[in-house]
Parts: structure tokens; sequence; C-alpha cells
């Protein structure tokens, strides 16, 4: 890989939950470890270097605590970016803002209309769902997770049944499934891979064969950046994963020590590539 990459720009692309931070019984406790943030500091240094999440933006940022990253959150539906307009993207959801050291940056959010509703459906699935012993539903901001990791198998279909019905009252919304996790999401054109397309166009890569964007993530989310790459035909797409399964990325890490190890290297090498 870095024979191909010597003299090649490149990007680094990374999922946060199973990536970043092993999956833990809690999604509030699902910390970075501090030699992770070192790494992924040292990476962010060197390369331009973004974490692309279905958490919501300001919860990553919380975990990860690095300036040096650019983020998107709820599964790539609220990006902060650098500060670049661009002409393809729709100005109406591009905000610019100044950081507090005076930076400008730029925040795409291509489903704002959609927060009423998912505030809304918010409240029913809680109310819903609060008798079922077990369920965690997490407000990710442009979509909601219904965690059942905790929920007795034989109350399973009653939360199905229970967040389906929540579902059918809004058709502009559908259900994605993660790690013991049941996400709803707004039916938009816009996912992971879209988020990461943005963001090398932002930064000014998208159209230079020069770039080499590198994307690891574990979960069925990522495969939507996977593809991207896959399509483009450059770059390295990475699953985190201990068993082989069917995937759209052409390398594996096992788990998250591996990607800390891994960007370990990256950062090695490329402190020693220039
Ligand atoms: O795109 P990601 O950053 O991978 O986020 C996907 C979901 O991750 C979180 O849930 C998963 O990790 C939790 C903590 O390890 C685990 O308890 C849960 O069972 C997993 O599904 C997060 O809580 C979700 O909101 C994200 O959508």
């Amino acid at each position: 890989m870095m024979s191909i990459a010597k003299g090649k720009r490149i990007v680094v692309f990374l999922d946060y939950d199973g990536t970043l931070s092993p999956i833990v019984d809690d999604p509030d406790r699902a910390f970075m470890s501090d030699p992770m943030r070192s790494a992924v500091r040292e990476i962010a240094r060197q390369f331009p270097t973004a974490i692309i999440s279905g958490r919501s933006r300001d919860k990553v940022y919380e975990f990860v605590k690095l300036d040096e990253v650019f983020y998107a959150g709820s599964h790539g539906m609220d990006i902060r970016g650098p500060p670049r307009q661009l002409r393809s993207y729709d100005d109406k959801y591009q905000t610019s803002a100044l950081d507090e050291k005076g930076n400008e940056f730029i925040i795409f959010q291509p489903a704002q209309e959609f927060l009423p509703a998912i505030k809304d459906m918010l409240k029913e699935l809680e109310k819903k769902t609060n008798k079922i012993q077990g369920v965690m539903i997490e407000d990710n901001r442009f979509c909601i997770s219904v965690h059942y990791r905790h929920v007795q198998e034989e109350d399973y279909v009653t939360l199905q049944e229970k967040v389906q019905s929540v579902l059918a009252k809004y058709p502009q919304f559908h259900l994605t499934r993660g790690k013991k996790v049941m996400e709803i999401r707004p039916s938009i054109e816009w996912n992971k891979g879209h988020a990461l397309e943005y963001l090398l166009e932002t930064l000014g890569f998208a159209s230079s064969s020069n770039t080499l964007p590198i994307y690891i993530g574990d979960d069925w989310t990522d495969e939507d950046a996977f593809q991207v790459l896959q399509s483009r035909g450059v770059g390295y797409p990475i699953i985190v994963s201990s068993t082989p399964r069917e995937t759209m990325a052409l390398y594996s890490l096992r788990d998250p020590s591996e990607v800390l190890s891994f960007l370990i290297l990256l950062a090695r090498w490329g402190g020693s590539s220039y």
C-alpha cells in the first residue's frame, strides 16, 4: 500500500464506533483510548482527516476531542468541513461560521427540514417503547438509534413492531440496521459515501488523480463509502471485522487495536515520506 501511496496525497476517513473505539454495552461509554487519540492526532497533522459517524456530530466530538479533524455526524448528514463553497451542492444546506480562533468553517446539513419530524418521532418512540426493558433510544440529531443490545430476546419482536408502527406515520423516513441497533433515517439520497465525496470535494481533492483516500469502518453503513472508493477506482476501503463477511472493502483489519497499529504505522510512514 505504501509503495503505491508514495508521492500521492493521502486523505483519511474514519468511522467511530467499532473502528476507533471498541463496541461496548453502553453507547454512552464508547470512549476512545488515549493511544488511539494520539494516533489520530498524528495522522491528522500529516493528512487531511475526517471522522464520519452515525452519532450526532457533537457526540463524536465529545468522544474524540481533536480540533485537527473534520467531523461528519448523523451518517454524514451533518458535516463540519473546510471553508470552500461548492456549486455542486445546494447552498440552502450550507452555512459558514467562524471558530474561536477566527477560522472559517462550513456546516452542511442536507436533512435540515426533517428536524421537527425527528423531534416528534423521538417522543413517540420513547413513549411507545418505555415498557420494554433494556431499550435505549439515542438522539443522533438527524437520525435516531433504537438500541436493543439489552432487550430480552422474547421482547425483540414487540420492539420491532412498535418501531415499525411509529415509522409507518412518517413515510419520509426509513429503517437501516447496525450492530444491535435499528436506525431511523430521513429518506434522502445522502449517506456516508456522499459525505466522503463532499469532503473530498471541499478539501479540493475530488478530481485529482494524485489523491489516495483511505476509509476505515466496521458497520453496514460504511459499505456506502467503500462502494464510492470502489467505483472511483482509487484508494483503500478497509473493513474492521474479526470474521470474513460480504463487503465492498478490499482490505481488512480485525479490530480497533489493529486499526491503532495501522494508524501508527501510517503516521510513521507519512513522517518519513516527504
Ligand atoms: O457510524 P458509527 O460511528 O459506527 O456509529 C454507528 C452506531 O454506533 C453506536 O452504536 C454501536 O456502538 C455502541 C457502543 O460500542 C454499541 O453499544 C451499540 O450496540 C452499537 O450499535 C451508536 O450508539 C449509534 O448511535 C450509531 O448509529
